[in-house]
């Protein structure tokens, strides 16, 4: 079977053009995967890597360096399509840096090493048959790249993908370029001797080469390298890096036991179970950066001696033919890794090198921060740091994950990264240009990033926090301000009936078993059950003994052959054991009963204490008085139950122009529709509350009304007079009370004054100056007077849950203050919630106020919202 599966292989790879070097690898790696080869590196066959050669501890002249040089050519491992990002052509074709393509920057990169040490430095490329053509259209743009005699790329050989079955070439019609796979970079070897490219490199005087991914921006070609290689006689050498906790899962090298060479782990080398060995970033302390120089001589020597297999560990992947249908069937990729070559050959050595030397962008997070201007090009395009300090952590959604979801939400670039510790961003809001990160950044739920915008902490600068942000507070700080002053209300001994809303302060045990006797639960006769059981093959008559209504006490017994009338509720009399219905019987009143069933012992009768039992917790500490744990109270013998006071709140309004309603207006006049509105909203919120006749602009009938107020009130709200003019009497007649009056950033609602009265004995009772626009009054109380309220009485939550909704037209809103927008909110056929703004968004719009049965938040940060954007909306008829 197997020796067929072979031949065809073959017969395809010759068909497609494959060399016989290509050819005789591929069998060599068949003959593994027949014989079971996993090619696993178990760590009982290896020995950490010691100590080894520092690239910091290398010294190296100029003339050495040049001289290596001189005899070094680059050559980039450049087949990856960046699926992973969700590109689909050559991932060195993505704009990286400054609008620069990866390429871009590689020949770049090369262009000034030569120009800086007057050397020849072909670079090549090992592409792919995808990415050949894009990439080398790049690198048209520098004609001085390319080397005489030597081309710009050679084409990676391609082997088939197998059945994991029978091994056989995988068939793939839809797309037959799918059934062809390139055998891993560990095949540059092979391709180097196939492609021509080895014997002219060393036909032009070229013996090493500096092998690296294209898409590691750090794998410079370091004449520092190249001339330690040259003058210890190397024949290859791999760069390492100090591993840190994050780059447990790259390669790394050890020391095999058997032969004392090094030897390159990959993950997928790892024998099973020990995962723990090769996390162990103490045991093994440096990665494989994939950064490989080789000695061309030797490997040609190798090579020929060899017949071109040059014998890597064979590495066995699991894919799906289709990469990008995971429904497509599996197939088998045998490939190897360039890294492993280093076992190869015999004196080999690896080198620590500056993490600066791996700095590979596998993610649109590292996309990010390699574009941001934490990095800048240098003379030599080297990336370098432009900022001391640990590169920033990022983090991005799913959204951006893809290249194409990236650009869409960084359209005017992104953001400046210099001060900036970490990112994460939850949710896909589109970035502004010109944004800047400060310190720890966390997006969450944003819709869109202001231009301009400066995101995270910034650092206090020396002048005085005020200063900055003039007195102006937050609506969490200043919400936060006030439930710090709150106690919960006192607890106190409350009639049922006006406990409803109250939250029971103590727990509540029953003071009796419920039932408290055993009763009938239908209306019928109380037997003996025994008495019935011969009824099943007929019927049964049964003398009548008595009669049992509910609330009476029975004296008599029912015994044998004898039945009493009961009725539902009815104590069940002695000797009765079951009760059966009236309709199960003639109904006889007296004499006696036909009984036409029989019954189990217990059928309808209501055992004492099946509900409760006395002495148990019927409502506990904490429960929220309703309805249903009324009539448990009830039942269980309580009146009264110890909860936390309903707060009284007294509202005053302010203003010169206000007139009761119903009474007629003069002019200038209108009517005082805060007083009954927050009357209402604070009745609604659980508290008792009563209205006191509003007072005129005159700070002296101000304080002789708030005097009166605060001998019953544990709360006091006043609208109106808080903001600037002339008349604001209640800032005026307070600010030195102990009222604080500030600037919140909200909208409705940012003149605001809160601070605590000194009541009856020093009692503190806490005042709201709010707004005397009536709907900033409303929106006020909404966010900061009911949790308030809730506070107090200790109920929870405190704030109204944020739903969301999508917003049915757009809307606009100030930047810089939290917008709480009046909208009529629905369910939509789908189930979500949907949001209509009400017209009037005006502070003074009381009858589309009076229409919107929810507010919608626009957060600080966003200025316009279009419609289809998903908003947080409160809704004002639900209590959380
Ligand atoms: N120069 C500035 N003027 C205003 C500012 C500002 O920053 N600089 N802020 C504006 C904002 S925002 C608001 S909100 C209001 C708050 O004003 P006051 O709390 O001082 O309220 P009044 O001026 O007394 O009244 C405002 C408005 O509301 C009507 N009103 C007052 N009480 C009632 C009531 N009980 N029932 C119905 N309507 C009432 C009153 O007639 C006014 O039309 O200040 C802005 N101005
Ligand atoms: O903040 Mo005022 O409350 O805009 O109307």
């Amino acid at each position: 079977m197997s020796d067929q599966a072979l031949r065809a292989s073959v017969d395809l790879m010759r068909h497609r053009g494959l060399g016989p070097e290509a050819i005789s690898v591929f069998e060599h790696y068949f003959e593994q995967l027949q014989a079971g080869a996993k090619g696993t590196i178990p760590e009982a066959s290896i020995e950490p890597l010691g100590d080894i050669q520092t690239l910091r501890e290398v010294q190296v002249s100029d003339e050495e360096a040049r001289a290596a040089l001189s005899k070094t050519a680059v050559v980039k491992l450049n087949g990856g399509l960046g699926t992973g990002m969700g590109m689909s052509g050559a991932k060195s074709a993505l704009e990286v840096k400054d609008g620069l393509t990866f390429l871009d920057i590689i020949a770049l990169q090369v262009l000034a090493l030569r120009e800086r040490w007057g050397v020849e430095l072909p670079l090549v490329l090992m592409n792919s048959f995808r990415t050949s053509e894009e990439s080398l259209k790049i690198l048209a743009k520098y004609p001085d790249l390319p080397v005489d005699g030597l081309p710009l790329d050679f084409i990676q050989n391609a082997e088939p993908k197998l059945r994991p079955d029978d091994l056989m070439p995988v068939q793939w019609p839809d797309d037959p370029e799918l059934e062809w796979c390139p055998p891993g970079h560990g095949d540059i070897y092979v391709s180097l001797v196939t492609s021509g490219v080895l014997d002219a490199l060393l036909e032009k005087g070229i013996r090493y080469a500096f092998l690296s991914n294209s898409d590691n921006l750090g794998a410079t070609c370091d004449p520092d390298v190249a001339a330690w290689m040259v003058e210890q006689g190397l024949p290859f050498v791999a760069e390492v890096c100090q591993r840190t906790k994050s780059d447990r899962k790259g390669g790394h090298l050890a020391v095999r036991k058997s032969d004392g060479r090094i030897v390159l782990r990959d993950t997928a080398m790892v024998a099973e179970g020990e995962e723990r060995y090769f996390r162990d970033i103490k045991r093994h302390s440096t990665f494989n950066a994939n950064n490989v120089w080789i000695d061309l001589e030797v490997l040609r020597e190798r090579m020929t001696a060899k017949h071109g297999v040059l014998g890597l560990p064979i590495i066995v992947n699991h894919k799906n033919v289709d990469p990008a249908d995971p429904g497509s069937p599996e197939v088998i990729q045998m490939e190897s890794a360039m890294g492993t070559a280093i076992e190869v050959f015999e004196g080999s050595e690896a080198i620590l090198v500056p993490r600066t030397r791996f700095r590979p962008v596998k993610t649109t997070n590292d996309l990010l921060v390699i574009r941001s201007d934490f990095f800048s090009l240098d003379d030599g395009y080297h990336v370098v740091a432009a900022v001391d300090g640990p590169e920033p952590y990022v983090d991005l959604d799913s959204a951006y994950r893809f290249v194409s979801g990236f650009e869409k939400r960084f359209p005017k670039g992104v953001p400046s990264m210099r001060d900036c510790t970490s990112l994460r961003v939850i949710g896909d809001p589109v970035f502004g240009r010109n944004v800047r990160c400060v310190g720890d950044v966390l997006i969450d739920g944003y819709r869109r990033v202001l231009d301009d915008a400066v995101l995270g902490e910034l650092p206090v600068p020396a002048t005085s926090p005020a200063a900055r942000r003039g007195d102006v507070r937050t609506v969490d700080e200043h919400l936060k301000a006030i439930l710090a002053t709150l106690e919960p209300s006192p607890t106190a001994w409350t009639p049922l009936t006006e406990a409803l809303g109250l939250v029971v302060a103590r727990d509540v045990r029953s003071k009796v078993d419920l039932p408290s006797f055993d009763n009938s639960s239908m209306d019928g006769y109380a037997v003996r059950a025994d008495s019935l059981s011969t009824a099943g093959d007929g019927s049964v008559r049964l003398r009548i003994v008595g009669e049992v209504a509910a609330g009476d006490d029975p004296s008599f017994t029912v015994g044998p052959g004898e039945a009493a009338r009961i009725m539902t509720g009815a104590p069940i009399p002695e000797g009765a054991d079951a009760v059966i219905a009236v309709e199960d019987t003639d109904g006889a009143a007296t004499g006696e009963v036909e009984c036409r069933m029989s019954v189990p012992r217990g059928r309808y009768v209501r055992p004492r204490g099946e509900d409760v039992s006395s002495g148990a917790v019927i409502v506990p500490a904490g429960e929220v008085v309703g309805a249903r744990t009324i009539a448990l109270l009830a039942a269980c013998g309580h009146a009264v139950v110890e909860v936390h006071r309903r707060p009284h709140v007294v509202v005053l309004s302010t203003g010169t122009e206000l007139v009761e309603p119903g009474k007629p207006l003069g002019p200038g006049q209108i009517h005082d529709s805060n007083s009954s509105m927050l009357w209402a909203a604070a009745v609604g919120a659980g508290a008792s509350a009563e209205i006191q006749a509003a007072v005129g602009d005159s700070d002296a009938d101000l304080l002789a009304a708030l005097d009166d107020i605060v001998t019953r009130a544990d709360v006091v709200i006043t609208s109106g007079g808080v903001s600037m003019g002339a008349y604001d009497v209640v800032k005026s007649a307070l600010r030195d009370k102990g009222i604080d009056f500030v600037k919140v950033a909200m909208q409705p609602g940012k003149p605001q004054g809160y601070g605590l009265l000194s009541g009856p004995a020093g009692k503190p009772v806490p005042l709201f100056a709010l707004p005397g626009n009536p709907v900033s009054s409303f929106v006020s109380f909404e966010i900061f007077v009911r949790p308030a309220l809730r506070r107090l009485m200790r109920l929870s939550p405190e704030k109204r849950r944020l739903r969301p909704a999508t917003l049915i037209s757009g809307v606009e809103s100030f930047g810089g203050r939290r917008q709480f927008g009046r909208a009529v909110v629905s369910r939509s056929a789908e189930g979500t919630l949907v949001a209509v703004p009400v017209a009037g968004q005006g502070s003074h719009f009381v009858a589309d106020l009076s229409r919107a049965n929810a507010l919608f938040v626009v957060p600080e940060d966003v200025t316009e919202l279009v419609a289809g954007e998903v908003v947080d909306v409160l809704l004002l008829d639900k209590d959380a």
